[in-house]
């Protein structure tokens, strides 16, 4: 019978459908195969710095969550230890709390941590590895866009949320002969706009990893106007930019304390000015927002966020800390994580991209 241990868990970044689903699938299997003990660690990092943030978390807590989306943790994107934001008087100051989350690790008496997120997430985890916290990684985000793993569960869904979007949009776009502008989550990369674009049947599908050209895009709607169909379908990324331009941004790193990165959106407005300076039709723009990321997984995401769950406690049996548990060619594997600071992109000649080409659909480029 392998040691039981105790382990917290928690779940950070932006939520994705899954996340439950794992939680579920690590607190059973922990608690049958095992034998360990799970301390539920509240919104993220914020957890380990506030107090009162952490309970038990047993087999009884995770009875009928399979199917929920969100987190039953709740999450953060604004906890990071290593530049954590406080509130001094009417101003925000940053500081690094990590030496504080190693000590409240050890009053908890855990022997590992387990956390869930993305690529923040993960890198923060890697950096409190760094520092002598043992932890274990899950990949999450419905943007798919980490190295290490070929697919994060929450994609699955997001790609399905959006692909009926697209389907129900192209019915009012038609009956009105209007240009719709879908603008689609994914932050820096295009793997959701790329892959519910298509199912979607986009006209047009404009990447971040591909500047677009407004003349380009012009040309492919004049092209379909000839054709007699005067409405087109336009999947846009939040982080698509044209040619010499800059990226949409809703708040910057530095305006919203503790965050770290950037907030994006309002490319589809931006596209759908630079459209109006050459065509007649109608355009109108849809910011999904997120709903992308709401409700139920998808039995694909099920499965993945349940492995994951699973798998993570054979890195825990084998020692294996500093790693986080990933999808490779079908299978579960442990890969180091600091392979997650390794941002993924669209491979603008790859195999979908050119295919989508040769079928017609235009990039902008
Ligand atoms: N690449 C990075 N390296 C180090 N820290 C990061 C990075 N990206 C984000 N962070 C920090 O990690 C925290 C969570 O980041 P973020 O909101 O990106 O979540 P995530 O875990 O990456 O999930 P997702 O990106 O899917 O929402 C933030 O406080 C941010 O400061
Ligand atoms: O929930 P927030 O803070 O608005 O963040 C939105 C971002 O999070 C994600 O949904 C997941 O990383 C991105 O696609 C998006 O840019
Ligand atoms: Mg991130």
């Amino acid at each position: 019978m392998p040691r039981s241990l105790r382990l917290g868990v928690l779940t950070g970044g932006g939520d994705c459908p899954g996340l439950n689903a794992l939680i579920r699938g690590l607190v059973k299997r922990g608690t049958h195969e095992f034998g360990h003990e799970f301390v539920g660690i509240e919104n993220g990092y914020m957890g380990l710095v506030e107090a009162d943030l952490t309970r038990p978390l047993t087999e009884e807590d995770t009875r009928g969550i399979l199917p929920k989306g969100g987190t039953i943790l709740g999450t953060s994107n604004r906890a990071n230890p290593f530049i954590y934001a406080f509130r001094e008087g009417n101003r925000w100051v940053e500081r690094d709390v990590s030496d504080a989350v190693l000590r409240r690790c050890e009053e908890l008496k855990l022997d590992g941590l387990v956390a869930v997120g993305g690529d923040g997430t993960l890198s923060i985890a890697h950096r409190l590895s760094e520092k002598g916290l043992k932890v274990v990684g899950c990949p999450k985000t419905i943007d798919n866009d980490l190295c290490g793993t070929d697919q994060t569960f929450g994609f699955d869904t997001a790609r399905l949320i959006v692909t009926e979007a697209l389907d129900r949009l192209h019915s009012t776009a038609e009956s009105h002969d209007r240009v719709m502008l879908v603008e689609i989550m994914g932050r820096h990369a295009g793997f959701l706009t790329l892959e519910s674009g298509l199912a979607g049947g986009a006209d047009v599908i404009l990447l971040p990893e591909i500047p677009y050209r407004v003349e380009s895009i012009v040309e492919k709607l004049r092209a379909r106007a000839t054709r007699r169909r005067s409405f087109s379908i336009i999947a846009i990324s939040e982080g698509a930019f044209p040619v010499g331009g800059t990226l949409a941004v809703l708040d910057r790193a530095e305006d919203v304390p503790g965050r770290g990165v950037v907030r994006l959106g309002g490319s589809g407005k931006v596209c759908a000015d630079l459209l109006a300076q050459h065509i007649e039709a109608e355009i109108r723009v849809n910011v999904l927002g997120h709903l992308q990321r709401g409700g139920s997984p998808s039995a694909a995401d099920r499965v993945l966020a349940t492995r994951y769950g699973c798998g993570v406690l054979d890195l825990v049996r084998d020692g294996k800390w500093d790693h986080m548990v990933a999808l490779r060619a079908g299978e579960i594997v442990a890969v180091p994580l600091s392979e997650s600071r390794k941002e993924r992109r669209v491979d603008p000649s790859g195999d979908l991209v050119r295919f989508a080409k040769s079928m017609g659909i235009s990039f902008g480029d």
